[in-house]
């Protein structure tokens, strides 16, 4: 039986410089299993901001700018650790914050905390730079060959959905490149970028380099519009990802864009189903449905329909499990705030009004306990409504997804790419030809087969159309994290 654990308010200010900086300008951050008041974060304004930029461009030209290559690597290796070392921190802040399933966030969040900084700690001297000999007509040539610096000041502007994940994700390739970063975390979960601080000076990383600063939309304009701040990267919605780059085009940062998506699932007649339904499963529910690569449409082959519909709608209410984060068997929690929960559940009565049939969910559970002050919506699966139905064409981001049929390979490929968005997609099928008739035809940055979130982080990671601009992972993120310039040498 869960005992509720008493909850201590927690204070978080900002990171600048090395230092916990607070304004007295608070905001709440609220438990999504019950609604509870668990933290204040420090509301940073312009002098906050002006500050943490100030830092970490002083940090550029100190002991961090002049680091070897091999010493940076060395402390990068040194971050991750100091992750690891402080897991269970990790993982209760990111809890606390999210209302995420112990589950989850111990295996997703955390390790991937960690994993974002060791993997690309190397990346630097693990990938060369061009060289060209051009013929000249002296016929003694020139040599032409490629230089790497960093960037330099980047801000890190991160979502609510997997925020150690997300912000690390793009912290780790930053500062193995070796510039310095400015976070501005969601202000729905701000305690793990909070807690980043603490890693980086038990580490050694030197004040500066790392800079955390709290609030809204308008604290990220703040980085978005900073003259000294030499690119912006950003993860969230397609509409802030617009605004965002309205926002900076007077001072021209090079941008990398990771953002919505309408990702479709296709089940072939040939899938090997207890796999699918597996996989399924767990792109539409995963997280309780926040995963940005998630599948809220699955296109079934008319012939296996009815059966898909009846496995995924038997895994919606037998695997999955709510309850609170800390129990064992809990894999389904809220999601992140009422404000998220009152959009998903305006999706579900749009899909009513649409005309769907509810195969399971379509609502908020009651629990008759705390979590009724909680952020909880139903699983949801619904079959019946038309491919061009808002509820199958509008990111939901939430644990649901509607099911339509298919009959021909062509036909489904169409329907898949019929969307302005191109991030991610995961399809099902036992016929080795067609998964490489199929993957190249589909328009998304990332395409799964058999499988789902199996990530390997050496690969390119990113969205196409409306999901996003450039690409991060393994090589990819050094077109954003360094500039290159050519030198030509006359022989
Ligand atoms: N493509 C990906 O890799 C990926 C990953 C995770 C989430 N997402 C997307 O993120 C969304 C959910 O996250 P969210 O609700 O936090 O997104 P959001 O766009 O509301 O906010 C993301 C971040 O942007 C900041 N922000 C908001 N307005 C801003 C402005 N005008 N200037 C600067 N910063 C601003 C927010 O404070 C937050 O830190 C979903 O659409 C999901 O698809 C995409
Ligand atoms: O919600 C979106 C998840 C994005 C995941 C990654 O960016 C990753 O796995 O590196």
């Amino acid at each position: 039986m869960h005992q509720h654990k008493e909850i201590t308010v927690r204070d978080l200010p900002n990171f600048i410089n090395g230092e916990y900086v607070t304004t007295g300008d608070t905001f709440d951050i609220l438990y999504p299993v019950t609604g509870e008041v668990t933290a204040r974060a420090h509301r940073a304004g312009k002098t906050e901001v002006d500050a943490a930029v100030a830092a970490a461009r002083a940090a550029l030209s100190g002991p961090w700018g002049k680091m070897s290559t091999v010493d940076r690597s060395k402390m990068v290796k040194a971050i991750a650790a100091g992750v690891e070392k402080r897991f269970d921190d990790f993982l209760e802040a990111e809890v606390l914050d999210t209302g995420k399933p112990y589950s989850v966030a111990s295996h997703v969040d955390i390790p991937r905390g960690g994993a974002n900084f060791a993997a690309f700690a190397d990346v630097l001297r693990e990938n060369p730079t061009e060289t060209f000999r051009l013929d000249t007509p002296d016929g003694l040539g020139a040599l032409n060959y490629g230089v790497r610096r960093p960037r330099g000041v980047i801000g890190i502007i991160s979502p609510w959905n997997l925020p150690l994940l997300l912000m690390t994700f793009k912290a780790g390739p930053a500062l193995a490149c070796g510039n310095t970063v400015v976070v501005k975390p969601s202000e729905v979960t701000p305690s793990t970028a909070t807690l980043m601080g603490e890693v980086m000076n038990d580490v050694g990383v030197p004040p500066g380099v790392f800079n955390v600063v709290h609030g809204f939309g308008d604290t990220g304009e703040l980085l978005t519009t900073h003259p000294d701040v030499d690119g912006i990267t950003f993860t969230g919605e397609t509409l802030t990802g617009s605004i965002i780059l309205k926002a900076i085009a007077p001072t021209l940062k090079a941008t990398s864009m990771e953002m919505g998506g309408k990702n479709p699932g296709i089940v072939f007649e040939d899938a090997d189903l207890d796999l699918t339904i597996r996989e399924l499963g767990r792109a539409c529910f995963l997280n309780t449905g926040q995963v940005c690569l998630g599948t809220e449409r699955v296109y079934v082959h008319e012939s296996i329909f009815d059966e898909v519909r009846d496995r995924l709608k038997d895994y919606a209410e037998n695997t999955l499990k709510y309850g609170y984060p800390d129990e064992e068997e809990t894999n389904f929690g809220p999601v992140v705030s009422d404000e998220h929960r009152d959009k998903v559940l305006s999706y579900y009565k749009i899909a009513a009004e649409e005309g769907a049939t509810i195969v399971t969910g379509g609502g908020a559970p009651k629990f008759e306990d705390e979590r009724d002050g909680g952020s909880w919506v139903e699983p949801t699966i619904w079959t019946g409504l038309p491919h061009d139905s808002r509820t199958a064409t509008e990111e939901i981001f939430g644990p649901c997804t509607t099911l339509i049929p298919f009959s021909d390979e062509d036909e489904v490929i169409k329907l898949a790419n019929d969307t302005r968005y191109g991030l991610a997609a995961t399809f099902f099928t036992t016929d080795a030809s067609r998964v490489h008739r199929v993957a190249p035809q589909l328009e998304a940055g990332i395409v799964w087969v058999n499988s789902w979130f199996l990530r390997d982080l050496r690969t390119a990671f990113g969205g196409m159309k409306q999901s996003g601009i450039g690409r991060e992972g393994g090589v990819h993120g050094l077109e954003f994290y360094t500039e290159v310039s050519n030198v030509c040498l006359k022989i």
